[in-house]
């Protein structure tokens, strides 16, 4: 029987485990079919090992770690071409520390072989889990560079004992990553070529080689023009041994390259393909990783809380045919970061450009833009197109220019190309495109509001990426402070606070720890960049316990403000009693109270004599406030905005409108999201429209009281003197008594107030009196006495 071999090493293995078998007693000389199964696949295909990718920068620190430099440039040990396992991995391979083998990978769902390469297999000592690492890019080639396979083992099919790969004289390369050329970048990418192969190299034809700029031509970042590019990929496209060129096609040997003995030629062979998909991705500070803990320096390409997005657009690209989709979601909620995260994710090239680039005065222009583009993006396929704001298109003055804008646009992403294009547009709104024009893409995502859970996801991921330090409690804060914020509210928070925090401790090195103060000085001015971006009113600061008595209204408001446990919540509650008991200053406290976005609408405010304009108003306003999620919005004396439809003397029944817009806009409020809330507040409630208060919009109805009894009447009063300074011997509960039994909080307000202007008064006669004596009214003197309220309340009530 002729064996192979290189299957040799496996009979052997195969023999002694039957011998084995026979001289041990308690085993049964039975060879299950599994057994046998295996043996067959160890025979045919080599040992399957499990694997898992690790980004480059991780590996080489390890390889660092665990090799000196005599060492890595004595056995060129170069990540790209090796497998990194542990000693027992080692022992089970019957393999020794850097020798050579042939590996190939197994494919999901496929029984085709791709070629198999020669790779290194390197020991990490003390590395656990799973069988072995590698490189993405290593990965890639071992499947011959295809883009749209999942590899599901790894095979090491036969050890190479005296194998030591050639020096090629000469070797062509083409250029994959820049897609687009220019004379700097050229020139960039000859000396980064150079610097690469200054050591020797160990590539196989068909490799793809990523070369890091910052890595290989570190002088850069003292460039007066920084380039953006710092990533490129190359391709080995033909080699020669002997004189005899060896291309893609006929072989996956291993030659060195280095720029002493082998001459570089760089062909335009095809700057068409694809690049290794990056799943994963290493953090900027890699001060302290070992073995044991690389992982923890590993972050998914998907920014935090954002997974399942990414995911969902991934699943909408795949597979890969030429196709356009939307992705939409407001300013700064992180579309093109998950886009370009996407493009890694795929392996895809990714180029974006902006739509608001295209349109000028003249429509043929405009056309021509589109075109042009169009025809330069055709020369870079395979590649991910995100056309940023499409909405550009859409804005054209008339509808016929519009048209013959759409129709160019359509033809041109029609075109189709041997490799693919995939587009997508993103946009604000969906509301922003025109129904013709949203035909034109299959399938959209919207990136929505995140949620609590999402929000401490998304910033652990940043704080992680740009190792900033902060300790575990006060992320839970920084969440409950920043409901509503996005990826770039959350990037500027950071960027606000490492500044504070570096000025005032007058630091230079940006490794800093942030601190408390920090964050909630920068949470302040985000909220007052964004109070007067949407051109809410600043509202003054009231908290819980400057608003006294009305405990059954705050527990109301409050429960209705919380999720339940079906996650169930009312949309809105209507306040409604007689004049100044403290409607509006409760609004101002569930303002402060919650961190929300507060919008305050005055009705009337929103009436205009134009016709269609007090419709338009509401819609403005509820605009506003879904672009400010999560919102409270007030709108105050309610009564003057919705009142009872198909009334007499409405003028041309505007009134009914704004009500009919009120109602439609309440319904779409609910259905879309739940983090906005109506508070309304009326003296009439029997005023308002019933439509209004039906459940679903204004569900629930609290009446506000004046104060009848004294407890009450106690609680607003110290809430109204709590910045006051009573003299000891006075107690307010003796006030109680005069009081009248019906008073609303704005008449106390009203009492304490003069109180307060009496003992002024009071203090500077004195002080006037004693000028000579040199003696100052400080706020210690303005002690409000027993007499000064007696005199204020008479002033204000008939007394008992
Ligand atoms: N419960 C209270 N605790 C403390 N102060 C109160 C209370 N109720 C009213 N006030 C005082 O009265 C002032 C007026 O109250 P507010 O404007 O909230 O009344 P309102 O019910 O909204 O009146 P209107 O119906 O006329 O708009 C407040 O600024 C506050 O100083």
């Amino acid at each position: 029987m002729a064996i192979q071999r290189k299957y040799l090493f496996y009979y052997i293995s195969f023999i002694n485990y039957v011998l084995k078998s026979c001289f041990n007693r308690r085993k049964s000389l039975v060879i299950r079919s599994t057994m046998l199964r295996d043996l067959r696949v160890n025979i045919l295909f080599g040992s399957e090992i499990q694997f898992k990718c690790v980004p480059d920068n991780i590996l080489e620190k390890l390889v660092t770690h665990y090799y000196d430099n005599i060492t890595i440039l004595k056995h060129n040990l170069e990540i790209h071409n090796c497998i990194f396992v542990s000693q027992d991995t080692l022992n089970k391979l019957k393999l020794n520390n850097m020798q050579w083998a042939l590996v190939n990978v197994k494919i999901t769902g496929s029984h085709s072989l791709p070629l198999s390469r020669y790779n290194r297999i390197i020991v990490l000592d003390s590395y656990k889990e799973p069988e072995c690492i590698l490189t993405s890019t290593n990965l890639f080639n071992l499947t011959d560079c295809n883009h749209s396979c999942e590899v599901c083992m790894l095979r090491i099919i036969k050890p190479l004992n005296n194998f030591e790969p050639k020096i090629t004289p000469k070797v062509s390369v083409s250029v994959i990553k820049p897609l687009i050329f220019n004379a700097e970048t050229q020139k960039l990418l000859d000396k980064i070529l150079y610097n690469y192969f200054s050591l020797p190299k160990c590539v196989s034809v068909g490799d793809i080689i990523k070369l890091d700029l910052k890595k290989f031509y570190p002088e850069t970042e003292y460039l007066v023009e920084p380039t953006s590019i710092s990533i490129y990929y190359i391709k080995i496209v033909e080699v020669e041994e002997r004189s005899v060129k060896i291309n893609l096609y006929n072989c996956k040997n291993k030659y060195y390259i280095s720029n002493l003995h082998t001459k570089l030629n760089e062909v335009q062979y095809s700057t068409n393909a694809y690049l290794p998909m990056e799943k994963e991705f290493a953090i900027n500070n890699l001060k302290n990783v070992n073995i044991n803990n690389f992982n923890d320096f590993i972050l998914n390409i998907f920014p935090g809380g954002m997974n399942d997005e990414g995911e969902l657009i991934v699943s909408m690209i795949k597979p890969f045919i030429q196709q356009s989709h939307t992705v939409y979601g407001v300013n700064g909620c992180g579309k093109e970061l998950l886009i370009e995260s996407v493009s890694k994710y795929l392996g895809i090239q990714y180029i974006s450009h902006c739509c608001f680039n295209w349109p000028t005065n003249n429509t043929t222009q405009f056309k021509k833009r589109i075109e042009y583009f169009f025809d330069d993006i055709r020369k870079l396929t395979p590649c991910l197109l995100h056309l940023e704001n499409i909405e550009a298109l859409c804005l054209s003055s008339t509808k016929d220019v519009e048209q013959e804008i759409l129709d160019v646009f359509i033809t041109q992403i029609n075109v189709k190309t041997k490799k693919p294009i995939i587009i997508i547009a993103s946009a604000n709104s969906k509301d922003e495109l025109s129904p013709v024009f949203l035909r034109l893409f299959l399938q959209s995502q919207q990136v929505g509001n995140l949620s609590k859970i999402n929000r401490e996801q998304l910033l652990k991921w940043i704080l992680k990426r740009d190792s900033v330090a902060l300790d575990n409690i006060m992320i839970k804060t920084i969440i409950d402070h920043t409901s509503g914020f996005n990826y770039t509210n959350y990037m500027t928070l950071l960027l606000l606070a490492v500044k504070n925090h570096m000025s005032v401790h007058n630091i230079k090195s940006t490794d800093v720890i942030l601190e408390e103060s920090d964050i909630m000085l920068s949470i302040e001015k985000i909220n007052l960049m964004f109070t007067k971006s949407i051109g809410a009113p600043s509202v003054q600061v009231v908290k819980w316990d400057d608003v006294g008595g009305l405990i059954n209204v705050k527990e109301e408001i409050m429960t209705a403000l919380k999720p339940s446990t079906f996650n169930m919540r009312r949309s809105g509650i209507l306040l409604y009693g007689p004049p100044g008991t403290g409607k509006t200053l409760l609004a101002k406290a569930v303002a402060t109270e919650c961190k929300y976005n507060f919008l305050s609408i005055k009705g009337p405010e929103l009436l205009n004599m134009y016709i269609g304009q007090s419709e338009a108003n509401v819609r403005e306003v509820f605009n506003k406030a879904r672009s400010a999620v999560p919102c409270i919005l007030f709108f105050d004396e309610l009564d003057s905005l919705a009142p009872k439809r198909g009334q007499n003397g409405d003028s041309g029944g505007v009134g009914d409108r704004v009500v009919s817009q009120l109602l439609t806009e309440m319904d779409g409020m609910t259905s879309e999201n739940q983090q906005i809330f109506v508070l309304g507040a009326t003296n009439r409630p029997d005023l308002i429209d019933s439509a209004l208060l039906r459940p679903g919009r204004l569900d629930k109805s609290v009446y506000v009281g004046g104060c009848n009894d004294k407890e009450s009447k106690l609680h607003v009063l110290r809430a109204l003197t709590k910045k006051f300074y009573l003299n000891s011997n006075f107690h307010l509960e003796d006030l109680i008594e005069h009081l009248p039994d019906q008073v609303t909080g704005a008449e106390l307000y009203g009492m304490c107030h003069n109180a307060w202007l009496n003992c002024a008064r009071r203090v500077i006669q004195k002080r006037l009196a004693h000028m000579n004596e040199k003696q100052c009214a400080t706020d210690e003197n303005l002690l409000v006495t027993e007499e000064d309220f007696m005199k204020a309340m008479s002033e204000c009530f008939i007394l008992k």
